[in-house]
């Protein structure tokens, strides 16, 4: 059903600008059905071709068409849907993905081969289509060849980078500064190069509108960029047949219509092809920060990204009366660990403990490296009781998580010391590093295995109110 009415509404809409004597000039129905296929491949089993079939020849119906014209000019389009969809399946996956500037282009090739599929059947079928609506079978195969390609190329790619952009948005990857206003330029520009295309007029007009294009792919996700090239090809198309920018208005127009459309594809190239390489390119920056990020071994923030996201924090509540929590844990006689069972079974146990932290904490909670068997947290909005019992539970969770390393029984015990101030201080989180590893300090030379709080009101000098609870 779904399908149907997608089917229904998207070719009503190609019919409504439907020009007297010519095919749609904006027919979104082939390529939204063809993405929703390459999307669901679920929905491409007989009922949903049906479906398919049944909303193209009803929109054509509702619009004037007979039964006989409808179910041809169906045929043709369920062609390129048909061999799109076929073409995308016989495709090495490593192209599936628009996640690679490859995958554009080899949606370009899909787009390309299968508009050339429904042009072929436009030609079988031209006897049958041509006297209504074209001249000769020729140009009905020229007409939809161009019409198919240009709607496929410019709303396959927004159809199909959709899905990831959502799920971005949904888990918060795509949170931005909602105060910056220069974020918003590229669209501005954007706007302002389309009217004066307009106010300019003639053929090279159109190339007013790509630097503010390649300026809006370099600056938003692959989806964004998508949708706003298909909204201004789209308007470019608008402008075009209602004389704003005079280029069909001598000489063969069918000629120039075809030729419109495809200038309009390749011109789109441009600016999808550099916001898909753009995309490509801040995917391995943020993986490469990632990286540089985390410990490797253990998972755990690397001294560098935990001092970058602690400081981060810290800014972030300074000021305000929420509680903060700083520790620092120790793993005891880690020495001997690695003396006695070797440095393998060291690192076992490095990353075992860091698993067995990141089960206790909350995802708000920065737990880094800082080298060694050193390890650090940062948790905001603790009372003194929940955070000395969060310290508890990781202590005793790692003295209760012995080790099996081959024959290996190992079982470690961490100090831990603990830093609470009953509000975000204004020091830095080294100064606070300090706080809590003179409490470390402390829970060491009482014999380990043990955790050791200092409570602070704000940031003062902990010996005046140090607080060791073992
Ligand atoms: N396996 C392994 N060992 C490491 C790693 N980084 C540091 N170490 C070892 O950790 C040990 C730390 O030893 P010490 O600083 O003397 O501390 P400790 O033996 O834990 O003693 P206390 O901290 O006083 O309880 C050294 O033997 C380092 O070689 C690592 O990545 N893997």
């Amino acid at each position: 059903m779904g399908v149907l009415l997608l089917v229904l509404f998207t070719a009503w809409l190609g019919i409504a600008t439907r020009p007297v004597g010519l095919l749609a000039s904006f027919w979104p129905a082939n390529a939204v059905l063809l993405g929703l296929f390459i999307l669901h491949p679920q929905l491409a089993r007989p009922e949903g071709w049906i479906a398919a079939l049944a909303g193209y020849v009803s929109a054509d119906l509702f619009m004037g068409g007979d039964l006989l014209f409808s179910l041809r000019l169906s045929l043709v389009n369920l062609a390129f849907v048909a061999s799109g969809l076929l073409l995308v399946r016989l495709m090495p996956r490593r192209f599936r993905s628009l996640r690679r500037p490859s995958g554009l282009l080899a949606l370009f090739a899909i787009c390309l081969l299968a508009s050339g599929c429904s042009a072929l059947a436009a030609v079988l079928l031209g006897h049958l289509v041509s006297p209504r609506l074209f001249a000769t079978a020729w140009e009905a195969g020229a007409s939809w060849f161009s019409a198919d390609l240009t709607n496929a190329v410019l709303i396959l790619p927004a159809m199909l980078s959709a899905p990831e952009f959502f799920s971005r948005l949904a888990s918060g990857r795509h949170s931005r500064r909602r105060d910056d206003l220069w974020e918003f330029a590229p669209v501005v520009a954007l706007l302002v190069s389309l009217m004066v295309c307009v106010g300019v007029g003639g053929p090279a007009s159109l190339g007013i509108v790509v630097p503010a294009l390649l300026w809006c792919a370099l600056s938003y996700s692959l989806f964004i960029s998508a949708l706003l090239t298909l909204l201004a090809c789209v308007w470019l198309f608008v402008a075009v047949s209602l004389g704003l920018v005079p280029l069909l208005d001598a000489g063969n127009d069918f000629a120039r219509t075809v030729a419109l459309r495809l200038g309009i594809t390749l011109f789109a190239l441009g600016p999808l092809t550099v916001a898909s390489i753009n995309q490509a390119r801040n995917r391995e920056l943020l993986a490469l920060r990632q990286r540089a990020d985390h410990d490797i071994l253990t998972g755990a923030l690397s001294r560098r990204g935990f001092f970058r996201r602690g400081e981060g924090l810290l800014r972030q509540h300074r000021g305000t009366a929420t509680p903060l929590v700083v520790m620092m844990l120790d793993l005891d006689h880690f020495k001997r660990v690695n003396d006695r069972h070797g440095h393998a079974v060291g690192d076992e146990v490095l990353r075992s403990f860091a698993g067995g932290v990141r089960q206790i904490l909350r995802q708000s909670d920065l737990f880094g490296r800082l080298g060694g068997e050193e390890f650090a947290l940062v948790l905001s909005g603790l009372t003194e009781a929940d955070a000395l019992g969060m310290a508890e539970r990781i202590r005793s969770a790692v003295a209760r998580r012995p080790l099996h390393a081959g024959t290996d029984h190992v079982v470690a015990t961490l100090s831990i010391g603990l830093a609470w101030y009953a509000q975000t201080p204004a020091g830095t989180l080294d100064e606070l590093l300090a706080d809590a590893d003179r409490a470390l300090y402390q829970a060491k030379d009482e014999g380990r295995d043990r955790v050791v709080m200092v409570t602070l009101a704000g940031r003062e000098s902990p010996e005046l109110s140090a607080l060791p609870l073992a």
